[in-house]
């Protein structure tokens, strides 16, 4: 299921800015990739522009390739619905639809998908993706409650279950814990440690400790100033980045010196 991700000389724009240059990278299948850098940078840029929601923004687009196991996210006959479809996305907040129930939150994707599916085979979907986003035991009893009534840990990991219901490929997860208390940080974390025996994830993440915790490789993004375009520096398996990074940038950033 996992896929391998490989970007090919890419500079992202909002109109006529250019907020990412010269973007050359390799995301391993069945493993975390964490990336992290100053704020402004371009994580989340480029981050988006891994399942085609960059272009959401009016003006907004790309320059060169994003290919998942060789064919190339923005190849002219590719359809983005389907796109986001096999690269799933979690974001900062927990953005569960509110009124819908627990159960429906998890359908949701599914059925936006236009996919026809049995009572029987929703039921055992909501089941394997809560179970599999480590939320069932918490709420088989309340299914058909609105997903506003969980907490804020419990959204994200509802949103998550939402996110996999659809069977992607690949997991992007904006800063996912950034909006929760550490325990559910440490349940987040978890879960990402457990999903990566069967997807690709890419997480972007402010802050470092998560990053060492949760993942195998890093990318160290950067600034030269504003105006600039973000550049990726620096990309290692996550414990040499944190014990021995080669660039001078990347030891300052991650030293606390910069940043
Ligand atoms: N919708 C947008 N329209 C125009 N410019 C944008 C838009 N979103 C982001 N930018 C610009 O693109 C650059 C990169 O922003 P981005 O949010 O990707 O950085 P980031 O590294 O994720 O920052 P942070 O860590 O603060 O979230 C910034 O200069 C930002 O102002």
């Amino acid at each position: 299921m996992a896929q391998r991700i490989e970007v090919k000389d890419l500079n992202i724009y909002y109109g006529a800015f250019r907020a990412v240059a010269d973007v050359e990278m390799s995301i391993e299948p069945r493993s975390v990739t964490a990336f992290i850098g100053p704020s402004g940078c371009g994580k989340s840029t480029f981050l988006r522009t891994l399942n085609r929601m960059h272009e959401v923004v009016p003006g907004a687009r790309v320059e060169g390739k994003v290919e998942i196991d060789g064919v190339d996210l923005y190849g002219r006959d590719i359809d983005p619905v389907a796109v986001r479809r096999q690269v799933g996305m979690v974001f900062q907040r927990p953005n569960p639809f509110p009124t819908m129930s627990i159960a429906g939150n998890v359908l949701a994707g599914v059925r936006l998908n236009n996919r026809r599916i049995s009572k029987g085979d929703a039921q055992d979907l909501v089941e394997s993706s809560l179970r599999r986003a480590n939320l069932w035991n918490e709420v088989k009893d309340r299914l058909d409650r609105p997903g506003a009534g969980l907490s804020g840990g419990q959204q994200q990991r509802l949103c998550i279950a939402r996110a996999i219901a659809v069977s992607p490929q690949v997991l992007l997860m904006d800063e996912p814990c950034s909006a929760l208390d550490p325990i559910s940080t440490l349940a987040i974390e978890d879960l990402i440690s457990e999903l990566k025996a069967e997807y690709t994830i890419v997480i972007v993440t402010h802050n470092m400790q998560q990053a060492a915790r949760v993942s195998d490789r890093t990318a160290f993004f950067t600034i030269a100033g504003t105006g600039e375009p973000g550049r990726l520096i620096e990309l290692d398996d996550t414990a040499t980045m944190f014990s021995s990074p080669r660039q001078k940038a990347t030891e300052d950033y991650i030293s606390g010196r910069f940043g």
